[in-house]
């Protein structure tokens, strides 16, 4: 029985939450239980407020009901870890689907008529941003029985004006709505793109490679008007003045929706992209060029194709894991790694003196991407000789760029970071000095590490951005003692049960609240 002491905890507050929201759908305890593949009895205690929820939990009720729970969750009750550091890990860890290709596959199924099953999509935050805005503007947006899949059926016509704004200003791919739209409407508004606390992103790359599709953007009060002059079947040839990954997709989603050839040049061929592409493919578009900068889209005038796309493996996902045997100095095995796409951060690495072994390649289930199982052994690091910088596809991946900071601070020397892309991203990386390492900012895109470091734990409160938290937590790990890294919902933007996947490999971790 809830007390009314009980109702005015924050777990009981929720559970209130959930229960109208539940009785708003008009689900009874049995079904929703189902959808989460979990007991009527777990539900019912979840409604009382007497069972601890987990931020992937409330994100997968959140999905199921199609509510707006977890900003309750993050402003009322941050969630915490305590780690005891200095652990050895062992095992193997294995690298999810893609936060940024998954994002971009939800938007593109905007362009198919027929029945899109996404599957193995990751349980993040950010596919539920794009989630909820689907299911706003009239799209059924279904996850299977297991949790792993989601099924899209978009209606004949989406109803814009009922956008759920709110879950649309947090994210900044809700830019990729733009591309599979302008075939399909002659004018649309839509709210402006939010994100990580990264700095300056401009969208104005985005719209210089749409207009050549008649795309005619003004803004006002946090909403882009866009108007959109009539297909004339002409080729047209885009040339992007950035070669960056969602600008691309845009592109590629606008070509691939109108009837007529397409040449984008000064492509993104990074993963994400690519994974867009092999979808496109399914739904029967043809595309020379994938894997290149340059890609000729012969695009078809309506889509309807129903086609089921297996999501290829993180990347980044896979550098977070393989950091976290390096600091540990531990041997673990990070299986199904994306190698075409971690090749030149493992050539640093090996500079560095890092040593790892490497399966024979194996395909992953797209049947295009190469995938390898990977260990890492303990290594005695040395700062590489030139400094670290990213660069777009094919170059080293300037998400995977925080993780070097971390990795520098643990090899002998001092190495240079450099991270020209985002604004105020390193800054965030000088929480490491809490932890012990020497790590100075020489102007905001310019890191100065020295290492090694004797890692000593600390309390640090979670960096605003995502690859940064998930730095400070990692290094963690490596820090003697205990460590408190405080308010890390942001981790929950990007990664799938973080920290449960880490406990797997050995590392101590413990999740509480305030
Ligand atoms: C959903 C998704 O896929 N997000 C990824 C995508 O975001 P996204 O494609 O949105 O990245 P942006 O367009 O914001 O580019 C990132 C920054 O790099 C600058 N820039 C980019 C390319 C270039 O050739 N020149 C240049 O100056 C941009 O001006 C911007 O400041 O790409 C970023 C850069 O790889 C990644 O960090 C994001 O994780
Ligand atoms: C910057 C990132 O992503 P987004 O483009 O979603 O902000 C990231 O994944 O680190």
């Amino acid at each position: 029985m809830t007390t009314l002491e009980d109702d005015t905890t924050p777990l009981a507050v929720i559970g209130t939450l959930i229960r109208s929201a539940r009785q708003h759908k008009g689900l009874t305890q049995a079904q929703l239980a189902e959808s989460l593949s979990t007991s009527q009895s777990a539900i019912a205690r979840i409604e009382q407020g007497s069972q601890n929820l987990s931020v992937d939990m409330l994100a997968r009720i959140n999905a199921a009901l199609e509510a707006d729970l977890l900003p309750f969750a993050g402003t009322t009750r941050p969630t915490h870890l305590r780690v005891t550091g200095a652990q050895q890990l062992s095992g193997t860890i294995t690298v999810n689907s893609s936060k940024n290709a998954a994002v971009a596959l939800l938007c593109a199924s905007l362009l198919n008529r027929g029945r899109t099953v996404l599957r193995r999509v990751a349980r993040i935050v950010e596919v539920d941003r794009i989630v909820a805005v689907l299911r706003s503007i009239g799209v059924q947006v279904t996850w299977s029985e297991d949790g792993h899949d989601l099924e899209i059926v978009r209606p004949e016509h989406l109803d814009l004006s009922a956008i759920d704004n709110d879950a649309a200003r947090r994210t900044r791919s809700i830019i990729m709505f733009f591309g599979p739209l302008l075939g399909q409407e002659p004018a649309f508004d839509l709210p402006y793109a939010g994100g990580c606390d990264l700095g300056t992103r401009t969208v104005e790359p985005h719209m210089i490679a749409l207009r050549p599709f008649g795309l005619d953007v003004s803004a006002s009060a946090g909403v882009y008007h866009a108007a959109v002059a009539p297909n004339t079947g002409e080729r047209v040839r885009v040339v992007l003045t950035e070669r960056g990954d969602t600008v691309t997709e845009n592109a590629i989603m606008a070509a691939a929706g109108r009837e007529g050839v397409t040449e984008i040049r000064n492509a993104s061929p990074n993963y994400m992209v690519q994974d867009l592409c092999f979808y496109l493919e399914l739904l029967g578009i043809r595309i020379d060029g994938i894997g290149t900068t340059t890609l000729t889209v012969h695009g078809a005038g309506e889509i309807n194709a129903d086609v089921e796309y297996q999501v290829s493996e993180d990347p980044v996902e896979a550098m977070s894991m393989l950091t976290a045997g390096i600091v540990t100095n531990s041997e673990i095995t990070v299986a199904r790694v994306p190698i075409e796409f971690m090749e030149i951060e493992l050539a640093v690495l090996s500079e560095m003196g890092l040593r790892y072994t490497l399966s024979e390649e194996y395909p992953a289930l797209n049947g295009r991407t190469r995938l390898v199982d990977l260990t890492v052994h303990p290594s005695a690091l040395k700062a590489p000789i030139d400094k670290i910088h990213p660069m777009p596809f094919p170059g080293l991946n300037i998400d995977n760029l925080p993780f070097f900071a971390l990795i520098a601070a643990c090899a002998t020397g001092h190495t240079t970071i450099h991270d020209w892309v985002y604004d105020s991203r390193a800054i965030h990386l000088t929480d490491l000095t809490r932890l012990g390492a020497n790590v100075r900012l020489l102007d905001p895109h310019r890191l100065d590490v020295t290492g090694p470091t004797h890692w000593s734990g600390a309390e640090v409160s979670c960096p605003p951005a995502l690859r940064p938290a998930v730095v400070i937590l990692l290094a963690m790990l490596a820090a003697k003692g205990t460590s408190v890294l405080r308010g890390v919902d942001i981790i929950a933007r990007g990664y799938e049960q973080l920290a449960d996947r880490l406990r797997e490999l050995g590392a101590h971790i413990e999740t509480f609240r305030d």
